[in-house]
């Protein structure tokens, strides 16, 4: 049996950290003691969220060393950037680390420094961390210090692609990955391109050139084909709160059964639903769980195989991923707290 765990939250003000704190208090054994703010401190929890009236009974405190000395896990929920100032001398007392945001999940420190704009503070931890994306690595999650989360986009297009790749299947040139999500993935700070009057009503891509999560995709799709890929991904915007739907693209060299492939691949596996030949999963089917629902097509019989996959980006693609390395890291079932289905309707 699992021991009880004190938790701290950096960023429980944020949409993930606050969807963690959602999920955190039904885990069995985790006590959430620290929620932090730097704007909010010192006022409830529950003021800011609702929704955890009668619920959460503690304030935010702010986000210093003294406020999370009893934790035993730290989660940040913090902007890229952020966590990796305060990631050392945690982990250096003792503490493990499980981090949504971008900091530890480029091996590359120059390449990090190019797609965050800033140099990296502590590149001698991020050989460290622990990618967090259970279907991959279970095994190194469990016994990790240091886990890095994986964005939103690269959970839904590397469980798409990851049987394809695998099996060898693809031209592992040809991939692109088509990705739309909702709004709540931009975060909570004001922006004006995410006003109600900017983006409702409304449908754009963006990242075109280039986004950051093209090389965290390509790094993860090179491990799996053992080579670099060749990988087009164009991100969208709609107008929805929760929510990405990938469509993925794969040229295939030879025949196979695509539904067997996917069905085997993901058997046993307790967050990713293969949904029967034909299906069309929605963003409506995943909102509020913690499930990757894919279905894989090959349009007209032709040789190209389309994968839709759908998460809800603040669960699977942060917070319920997060909590998912949490349940390993601490030998608890891997769905303690995420058992719940999604929101219907
Ligand atoms: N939204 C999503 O769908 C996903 C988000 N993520 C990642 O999770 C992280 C949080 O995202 P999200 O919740 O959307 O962002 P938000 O902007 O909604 O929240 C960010 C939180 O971090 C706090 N914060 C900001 N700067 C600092 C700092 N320097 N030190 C400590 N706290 C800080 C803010 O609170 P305050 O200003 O009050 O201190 C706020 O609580 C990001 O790294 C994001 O990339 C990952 C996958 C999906
Ligand atoms: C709409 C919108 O802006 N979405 C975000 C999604 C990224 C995200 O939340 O993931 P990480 O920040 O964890 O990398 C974006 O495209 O940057």
């Amino acid at each position: 049996m699992a021991q009880l765990q004190r938790i701290g939250i950096v960023g429980g003000t944020g949409y993930a950290g606050a969807e963690l704190l959602r999920l955190l208090v039904s885990h069995p054994q985790a006590k959430v003691v620290a929620v932090t703010s730097r704007g909010d401190a010192g006022t409830p929890v529950a003021d800011a969220y609702p929704q955890l009236r009668g619920v959460v009974d503690l304030d935010f405190v702010a986000p210093d060393a003294d406020n999370l000395a009893d934790c035993d896990v730290v989660f940040f929920a913090t902007p890229h950037a952020a966590a990796m100032h305060d990631v050392p001398a945690l982990l250096e007392a003792g503490k493990r680390v499980i981090d949504l945001s971008a900091d530890f999940r480029l091996r590359d420190a120059s390449l990090w420094a190019q797609w965050y704009g800033t140099d990296h503070v502590c590149p001698e931890l991020i050989e460290r961390a622990v990618y967090g994306l259970p279907e991959l690595n279970r095994d190194r999650i469990a016994g990790a210090d240091l886990v890095a989360c994986p964005g939103c986009y690269p959970t839904a297009v590397i469980l798409g692609f990851k049987p394809l790749i695998d099996a060898g299947l693809v031209d592992k040139d040809s991939l692109i990955a088509d990705a739309k999500t909702g709004v709540s993935g931009a975060g909570k700070s004001l922006k004006p391109g995410f006003l109600f009057a900017e983006m409702h009503d409304s449908f754009k891509a963006y990242g075109v050139a280039g986004h950051r999560h093209l090389p965290e995709i390509r790094q993860i799709l090179g491990d799996l084909a053992k080579d670099d890929v060749g990988l087009t991904f164009v991100p969208h915007l709609v107008p929805m709160i929760r929510g990405i739907h990938a469509t993925l693209y794969g040229r295939l060299n030879t025949q196979a059964d695509l539904q067997t492939l996917f069905e085997t691949s993901y058997a046993g596996e307790p967050f990713v639903d293969v949904l029967p030949a034909g299906a069309t999963p929605e963003t409506r089917h995943v909102r509020g769980g913690n499930m990757c629902r894919i279905a894989v097509h090959r349009p007209g019989g032709g040789d190209t195989a389309v994968v839709l996959s759908v998460i809800d980006n603040l669960v699977k693609g942060a917070a319920g991923q997060a909590v998912q390395c949490f349940n390993l890291m601490i030998d608890a079932p891997e769905n303690s707290a995420l058992a719940a289905p999604g929101a219907l309707p």
